[in-house]
Order: C-alpha cells, then sequence, then structure tokens
C-alpha cells in the first residue's frame, strides 16, 4: 500500500461499489454509509438528481467526520446511480409491484443509467462527474417478469433489476459504462481519484 496518499472514504453502504473498487486495486480506509431522502425534485431531470444526490451525500459523509483527526487530509467518494425511461425517473424498487411496473416500463425499450460520482476533500472542496449509459431491454414475457420478480434480486436497486445479476440477460444493447451501472463508472472514478493526488497505480506497483 503507497505511503504517500490520502485516506479515502467511501460514503456508501452499497457492497457492489465496495467490490468497483477493490476491482481497481483501492480498499478504502474507512465506509460511512448516509442516508438521505432520495425523492426527486418536481421535473428534476435524471442527471441532476444523481448529481444533487452524489454531493448530497459526500457532504452528508463530511460532516459526520467533521474533525476526526484520524481522517486528516481524507478524500470521500460518494456516488448515486438513477434509471430512467425519457425524463421519468424510476424508483429504486422496495415492492413486488414496484418492481414489476419497472419492468414492464423497462420492457422492449430504451432506457437510461445516470451515475453520478463526487469527491470531497476533508477541507470541502469537491468535484463530481455524471456518466449517462444507454440500455435496451428486450422485450419481456410475462413469464420472465414474474420470474425474475420472484428471484427477489432487484430490491433496492434503481429500476427494479441490477445487471450483474440474472437481469443480465434482458440487455440487447449497452452503450457507455457497465461499471456506471452497476453502481461506480471505473474509468472516471480512476480519473477523479489520480486527480486528487490518489495515486492508485503506485499500489498495483506494490502486488508484483
Ligand atoms: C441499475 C442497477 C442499479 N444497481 C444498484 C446500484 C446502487 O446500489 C443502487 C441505486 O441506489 P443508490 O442510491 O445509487 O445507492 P445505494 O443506496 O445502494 O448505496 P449508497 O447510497 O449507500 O451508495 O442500485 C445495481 O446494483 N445494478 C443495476 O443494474
Amino acid at each position: 500500500m503507497a505511503k504517500d496518499r490520502p485516506k479515502l472514504v467511501l460514503a456508501s453502504a452499497s457492497p457492489r461499489r465496495l467490490a468497483l473498487l477493490e476491482q481497481m486495486g483501492v480498499t478504502p480506509d474507512q465506509l460511512l454509509p448516509t442516508s438521505l431522502d432520495e425523492t426527486p425534485r418536481r421535473n428534476e431531470r435524471p442527471r441532476t438528481l444523481a448529481l444533487r444526490l452524489a454531493e448530497e451525500k459526500a457532504q452528508a459523509a463530511h460532516r459526520m467526520i467533521g474533525q476526526d483527526p484520524a481522517l486528516k487530509g481524507a478524500l470521500i467518494l460518494a456516488a448515486d446511480t438513477v434509471v430512467s425511461v425519457g425524463r421519468r425517473i424510476l424508483p429504486k424498487a422496495e415492492t413486488v409491484e414496484e418492481a414489476t411496473g419497472c419492468l414492464e416500463l423497462l420492457s422492449g425499450r430504451a432506457h437510461r443509467v445516470s451515475t453520478a460520482l463526487c469527491l470531497t476533500t476533508v477541507k470541502g472542496s469537491f468535484r463530481s462527474r455524471v456518466v449517462e449509459t444507454r440500455l435496451r431491454f428486450k422485450r419481456l414475457s410475462d413469464l420472465e417478469i414474474e420470474a425474475y420478480v420472484a428471484a427477489g434480486e432487484w430490491r433496492g436497486k434503481a429500476g427494479g433489476y441490477a445487471i450483474q445479476g440474472l437481469a443480465g440477460c434482458f440487455v440487447a444493447k449497452l452503450s457507455g459504462s457497465y461499471g456506471a451501472v452497476v453502481g461506480l463508472p471505473l474509468y472516471e472514478t480512476a480519473n477523479l481519484l489520480v486527480g486528487e493526488g490518489y495515486p492508485i497505480h503506485k499500489d498495483w506497483l506494490a502486488r508484483s
């Protein structure tokens, strides 16, 4: 592990985000889940919502860390993923009805996944990015929707599906970042970290 790098706090409860960071060879020094009201504002666009929530999560973690001397100089990374069809924002499915409604809407249609990142320094300055990925699902039969919903992988997922699981079979086309759909775009995350003085490649060298 490189000693000349700042500490990193991942402001997330998502095991997928942690796994994607670890795929990049990055292990956060601390996990700090935040809990926010994620209700979209009236007429809020999907990418604006994702950006606002990623920034709010980073700011909430920043407040929680406060003056903790152990995290002096730490970077705080937060993200948010929003699924939309046109300007319609789909919920993070929590019920069978919501999941079924999402899948009926996504069936045979193009949709968009907007994932925003926010990297904050303890001093409070921050940098953000939004990555948009376009997808098209195959037309789903009633049986496919019923079986997918019964399998339960949709719970807590934006748009009522998880591409990294069974729903990968529904994706006829993807243009953008697979990682961003799962929760963290690797290319943009690496760029933000390196740009803020977190040299991820030095840890790769230490693996040899
Ligand atoms: C579309 C899609 C979303 N998701 C997940 C990513 C996110 O975890 C979740 C969207 O909700 P988010 O609010 O972005 O994230 P979260 O509440 O799970 O975690 P945290 O805010 O603590 O970081 O949906 C998948 O895992 N696979 C997919 O294919």
